[in-house]
């Protein structure tokens, strides 16, 4: 089956408190972006990679390619106001029969995950990688809260999976600010989603201990 990915890039990162998107700044010698594109061509180096830009940066990611002489073929799409916008409009250039989507600020996906997501996607339609929660879990605020069962419960991680035609269904469902990923929009039609196997290493830089983490991880 002919795979395609969306590498997610169009947000600016408000968390990360930084003028520069984090999806740009480098790491252990080049932008984070471009370490996330690395690992999915290295799984596969016939895949189509489509990948979302914030408008304003868009000319500095061709100025950034230029700089890094980096090569690896890809599509440039225009990111949205959300995460859900910006995937959207990635999907009208994929021609994969299996898509995955991964965040662009997760540059340390194993070859393990994608091969997991891959393999179960192609079988079951749906699959995304997770993690067991390592924390004990409470529910509620600070005067009133219960104790939660967290084996109950997993960490999700990014990239999920998807036959092409699903995940286009998926994405007729309006925009809502409860909807976090891309499974969920799958689910809200009613299918399944299989759970594999993710990475611990997998985190997504969202603040700015989460850089100073993938940089010790890939120092490594
Ligand atoms: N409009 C948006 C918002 C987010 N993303 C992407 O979705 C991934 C995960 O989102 P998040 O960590 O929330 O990134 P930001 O939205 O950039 O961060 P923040 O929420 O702190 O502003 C990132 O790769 C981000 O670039 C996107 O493609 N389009
Ligand atoms: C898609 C995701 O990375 C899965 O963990 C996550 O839901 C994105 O959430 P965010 O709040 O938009 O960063």
């Amino acid at each position: 089956m002919k795979q395609s990915v969306i590498i997610t890039a169009g947000g600016i990162g408000k968390r990360m408190n930084s003028d520069l998107p984090k999806q740009y700044i480098p790491v252990n010698g080049l932008p984070v972006l471009m370490h996330t594109i690395k690992k999915f061509y290295q799984f596969n180096s016939e895949i189509q990679i489509v990948i979302s830009l914030p408008k304003d940066f868009i000319e500095l990611w061709r100025k950034l390619c230029l700089e890094y002489d980096f090569k690896i073929p890809h599509e440039i799409t225009e990111g949205g106001k959300e995460r859900y916008h910006s995937i959207k409009n990635a999907l009208k250039k994929v021609t994969g029969d299996i898509v995955m989507v991964h965040d662009a600020v997760r540059p340390l996906v194993s070859l393990q995950t994608i091969s997991n997501v891959i393999d179960q996607a192609e079988v079951k339609g749906a699959a995304i990688p997770v993690l067991p929660v390592k924390d004990t879990l409470r529910k509620g605020n600070s005067e009133n809260s219960q104790h939660q069962d967290r084996s109950e419960f997993w960490i999700v991680q990014t990239p999920q999976a998807f036959k092409l035609e699903l995940l286009n269904e998926a994405y007729k469902i309006p925009y809502s600010s409860s909807v976090t990923d891309d499974a969920s929009l799958v689910e809200a039609m009613g299918r399944q989603v299989f759970l594999t196997e993710g990475n611990e290493e997998n985190i997504k830089i969202t603040t700015p201990i989460d850089l100073k983490l993938v940089e010790f991880l890939m120092g490594k």
